[in-house]
């Protein structure tokens, strides 16, 4: 490891609007964008110099196809931005839009690599599967024998990460921040105020800065300052290895960036010879965050050529003259990865006014000009103006905060960066982290579990194990008995992950009324089905709100959406409103009790009526049930009779064992999958987002639009134009073709949507799902047909309806 000992700076201005913690590619992206948006009072604190942490060391490929349309969009802007910086600011970045390859060694990566063209079509990216003949056309100095093809990507291009810095940089500077290097900031500063913490300014080596807002841009060294300030900013770093050779006959400048994912490996020209890296499926972790040495600036870990070795032999594998090409200088840097494989963006719900910009995964300097466009926006629009859900801080809490966990995790992350991204594959490190009650007993009966936010969650039963391909599965043949089951007897799924919060007080109702689109003023019991919207009209949650007192309320919500549900409430609660809440979701285990046959298996273990005028949907009461008391709420999200059963967690299991005692069957989530679109039902997070407002999503239904309550996004819904996109149902024709979800939606052969979600509908019997239809959409366009959708080697034709396939 080599370093270089920082000195400390004179003049640090005593106080800024705000203040950016850390000098890589992404702090100086977000001051730059700070600087366009007007903000001029912006001060950037680098502890050593500017890229000095881990910029210096990244590779600097930019690819902007990405699995979302969000992802695709932030990236493509970074590329755009690195372009034409130069001419603004005079400063060069290197940037050189060389195109780029990806190879495929197996039919499965082929299926991927033909989905993913798919994806660029419907977020409007250039992407061609090409032959691998002329793959090797376009790049030389490699044997193609065992390829069976490539996707090119003309959008690809690379970027000299230290230079872009430095041009950011001076464009911030330019726009009137201030940068000030070897300045180190040892603590956030935060106190607390009337609306919960609230962030300060910093404590630096040379003295304390007062500030509005702070931005932790800081790369591996964000999560130590987090933690000292009580939030979560769940990163961990790990090794990173790349070699630069000697020249290499066959490369050019413009040689495109090439990435042969079968072998854990990417490529990209550097002065003659190649840039040689990868992904290797047994990655190293580094120290704890709190363990990084400092100063580790322009710094390096040792060469590890044993553990290279795997991937040098692939890169030799793929271009032979690299077994006789000298190497110019090893890598291996520290990257921060998350448990996702995500970045970390936004303001913390921890403390107000505190930012993070870190996480980058391997892929900061792809992602810097977006994420510091992105961020930068939040913090001048106070919240996110863009669907950033899957990158949002919120989505982790302490659970995925714990260093051991990360430490197991990021191993994962890296191991699987190149790794098919199978439908629905779930990670196996640092699990399990939370169960339910019934976690050993389902285990028993064979359940194969999943994890959302740290739960452990049955998805099915019987299997051996979740194999993961692009058709139907093994565990298809499971997953569809349970689904059957419940669609014509009754099943009894642990739904005990759904996110739960006690909220309380004489203004309860004020601030949920406020909160939620329907109008949650029922009487004692009632249960309304509501979306939380935000000014723009888009979904932030969308909830279950069942009246349990005058002034208490049971709010049910997703598994992954707890911080930033409990964040939305804490910021709209107003000083003077007199309303508790509290994440109740680990006092209750609730078993989902559902199919034709629920009332008649519940009753016979509870002396509650339960006929529908004593027990009508949408009500819910305190019954005994296995002489259990507990809630029992009429709603279902499968489309059959039923009732949720909140569960005090020591009663669970005796309700559960009463339960699945007699007639009915354990069943998981990939159940619940297919039969909540069978009938249409939508999710947070996959359909309903942000930028979805209720009208686009069919749901207006579930509004009080049509009545003069006035609620969050109300207004924008009124002002809204007619949605200029639709989400409709969808059935296959085909019974054997299987969807997953983000297939090209196309109709006569052009590109009009993309499915969103999908699964094998086992009622219907065919595959089912949800999809966007952009455009005027009306049933008489819907019932003229000609839809079908990309499956990654052939179209598959659907029909497609604003009703669901079952009613
Ligand atoms: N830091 C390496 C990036 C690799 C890739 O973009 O595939």
């Amino acid at each position: 490891m080599r370093a270089q000992r920082a000195s400390k700076p004179g003049d640090l201005p005593a106080r800024a609007e705000i203040v950016v913690v850390g000098g890589g590619v992404v702090g100086c992206s977000v001051a730059y964008h700070l600087a366009r948006l007007g903000r001029s009072d912006v001060l950037l604190l680098e502890q050593g110099h500017l890229s000095g942490g881990t910029t210096w060391h990244a590779a600097g490929l930019v690819g902007p196809l990405r699995a979302s349309e969000s992802g695709t969009r932030l990236v493509r802007y970074s590329a755009e931005l690195y372009a034409r910086l130069e001419e603004e600011t005079g400063l060069a970045t290197g940037y050189l839009n060389t195109g780029g390859l990806v190879l495929a060694r197996t039919p499965d990566r082929m299926t991927q690599l033909r989905r993913t063209a798919a994806y660029g079509a419907a977020y409007g990216l250039e992407a061609e599967v090409v032959s691998a003949e002329r793959a090797r056309e376009m790049w030389p100095p490699m044997q193609v024998d065992d390829l069976l093809g490539a996707l090119w990507l003309p959008g690809d291009g690379k970027v000299n990460p230290a230079d872009l810095t430095q041009s950011l940089a001076r464009g911030a500077r330019q726009g009137g921040a201030t940068i000030r290097e070897r300045t180190r900031v040892l603590e956030l500063l935060v106190s607390e105020t009337a609306a919960g913490r609230a962030v300060t300014g910093v404590r630096t080596d040379a003295g304390d800065v007062e500030a509005d807002r702070v931005v932790l841009c800081a790369g591996q060294w964000s999560k130590a300052l987090g933690d000292a300030a009580g939030v979560v900013v769940p990163l961990h770093s790990a090794e990173h290895f790349y070699v630069v050779t000697e020249a290499v006959e066959g490369t050019r400048p413009d040689l495109p960036i090439m990435r042969d994912q079968d072998g854990w490996t990417y490529f990209k020209e550097e002065v003659g010879g190649l840039v040689v890296g990868g992904f290797e499926p047994n990655a190293k972790a580094w120290v704890a965050p709190d363990q990084i040495p400092y100063p580790f600036e322009f710094a390096l870990l040792e060469e590890d050529w044993e553990h290279f070795s795997l991937l040098m032999d692939e890169a030799v594998h793929r271009i032979p003259s690299l077994a006789t090409t000298g190497i110019r200088k090893f890598y291996n840097g520290p990257e921060s990865f998350t448990p996702d494989n995500q970045f970390l963006l936004g303001e913390t719900p921890e403390v107000r006014g505190l930012y993070v910009g870190c996480g980058f995964n391997s892929v900061g300097i792809a992602s810097a000009g977006g994420a510091g466009r992105a961020l930068a926006e939040w913090i001048v629009g106070d919240g996110p103006q863009d669907d950033l859900t899957g990158v949002d801080v919120r989505r982790f809490g302490p659970p995925q905060n714990d260093v051991g966990f990360l430490r197991e995790r990021v191993v994962e992350t890296l191991g699987l960066h190149y790794a098919i991204p199978w439908p629905n594959r779930e990670p196996v490190s640092g699990r399990p982290q939370r169960t339910s009650p019934l976690h050993d007993v389902l285990r028993g009966r064979g359940a194969l579990f999943g994890t959302r936010n740290g739960w452990e969650r049955p998805l099915v039963y019987g299997p051996a194990e979740l194999d993961y391909t692009w058709g139907k599965p093994a565990w298809l043949a499971a997953s569809a008995a349970e689904h059957r089951a419940c669609r014509t007897g009754v099943a009894v799924f642990d739904q005990t992950s759904f996110s739960k919060y006690a909220v309380s007080g004489p203004d309860a109702l004020a601030l949920l009324q406020w909160l939620c689109a329907a109008d949650v003023d029922v009487q004692v019991g009632g249960c309304v089905y509501t979306p939380w919207l935000n000014e723009r009209g888009g979904y932030e949650a969308d909830v279950t709100v069942t009246r349990t007192a005058d002034d208490a309320f049971l709010v049910v919500s997703s598994a992954a959406t707890t911080y930033r549900d409990l964040d939305w409430l804490a910021r709209h609660r107003s000083p003077g409103q007199d309303v508790r809440f509290a994440d109740v979701t680990g006092d209750l285990a609730v078993l989902g009790t559902m199919g034709p046959g629920a009332r008649d298996l519940l009753s016979r273990h509870t002396t509650a009526d339960l006929a529908d005028e004593a027990f009508p949907f949408g009500t819910s009461q305190e019954i005994e049930v296995a002489g259990v008391r507990l809630r029992a709420t009429r709603m279902t999200y499968v489309g059959e009779l039923g009732w949720e059963l909140y569960v005090p967690v020591d009663g669970a299991v005796a309700v559960h064992a009463a339960l699945t005692g007699d007639s009915a069957v354990d069943a998981g989530y990939s159940a619940i999958e297919s039969l909540r679109l069978e009938k249409g039902y939508r999710a947070f997070g996959r359909e309903l987002l942000p930028d979805v407002t209720p009208r686009e999503a069919g749901l207006v239904f579930a509004t009080a639009l049509r009545g003069d309550k006035d609620f969050l996004g109300r207004a924008a819904l009124v002002a809204a134009p007619g949605p200029a996109r639709r989400l409709v149902s969808l059935v296959c024709a085909d019974p054997e073709a299987m969807l997953w979800g983000g297939e090209l939606l196309l109709r006569r052969g052009e590109p009009v949507g993309q499915v969103t979600s999908a699964a094998w509908g086992a009622t219907v019997g065919a595959a089912v799902g949800l999809a966007w239809v952009r455009g005027q959409v009306d049933a008489a366009l819907l019932d003229a047909g000609g839809f079908s959708v990309d499956v990654g080697g052939g179209d598959a034709a659907v029909r497609l309806s604003l009703r669901a396939p079952l009613r």
